[in-house]
């Protein structure tokens, strides 16, 4: 079962989307089976009421689990494309029939290796499901507007520093953030090096719909570096 458009946006509105997620190589990802549903089960215990995540099974695990709506994504790098967050229309397929209730998505303008420009990548998702709720993962305003005049319902901040031309802030890109909400008119989630409640909640009053949480909750690896890396 997936859940529609508008009890998504009405589950995730000012809250804290807490991203569930272990690539291989993490000390959370297990081969044999997905645990990322503990993290998520966290999450939701905590009062979090939508889950970011990646991977098929970590979207049905999680889906099983909590019964809360999932932003799905599937992290793959092909040789020739730049983008790697739900980079080709395999993916998505994969997450529809995960029934993945949002699909993320790369929305950069990066080179694309099978030649096609995001807009018509955008294009063709949209007239093969077209009831699928869109979330544009970008890393500049520009990209963010394109996206947005794509048709995505929701725009996210997660690329911002992570792509060469982009700005890059310690914490998270609140001037991105700011120039979106002036901008667009759908949902501008923060998403991104939110490390404290006090940054996320700040992000909440600058306007942000929602605030992406991924690292600072589920990460152990990378929550203990940064306590270590403090008494160095
Ligand atoms: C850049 C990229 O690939 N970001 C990924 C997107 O899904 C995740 O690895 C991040 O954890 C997520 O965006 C949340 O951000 P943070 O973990 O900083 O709270």
């Amino acid at each position: 079962m997936r859940f529609s458009k508008e009890e998504v946006l009405k589950a995730m509105k000012h809250s804290i989307i807490v991203s569930c997620q272990a690539l291989p190589g993490e000390p959370l990802y297990v081969e044999e089976k997905s645990i990322m549903y503990l993290m998520a089960r966290a999450a939701k215990q905590a009062g979090a009421t939508c889950i970011r995540t990646n991977s098929v099974r970590d979207v049905i695990a999680i889906k099983e689990e909590t019964k809360l709506p999932v932003i799905g994504l599937i992290k793959k790098q092909y040789e020739g494309y730049e983008s790697y967050i739900t980079p080709t229309l395999k993916e998505v397929t994969e997450l529809v029939e995960a029934e993945a209730d949002v699909i993320a998505l790369d929305c950069t303008m990066r080179r694309r290796g099978d030649g096609t420009t995001i807009n018509e990548y955008i294009a063709k998702i949209k007239e093969l499901y077209p009831d699928l709720v869109l979330m544009a993962d970008i890393s500049t305003y520009e990209e963010g507007v394109n996206a947005w005049k794509c048709g995505v319902d929701l725009v996210s901040t997660t690329m911002s520093g992570y792509t060469p031309y982009s700005l890059k802030v310690e914490g998270p890109d609140f001037e991105l953030v700011k120039k979106l909400i002036e901008a667009v008119d759908i949902p501008v989630i923060a998403e991104g090096r939110v490390h404290t409640p006090e940054l996320a909640k700040a992000m909440l009053e600058t306007g942000a719909y929602a605030v992406v949480v991924g690292g600072a909750i589920t990460r152990p690896f990378e929550i203990a570096t940064r306590f270590m890396s403090a008494i160095k």
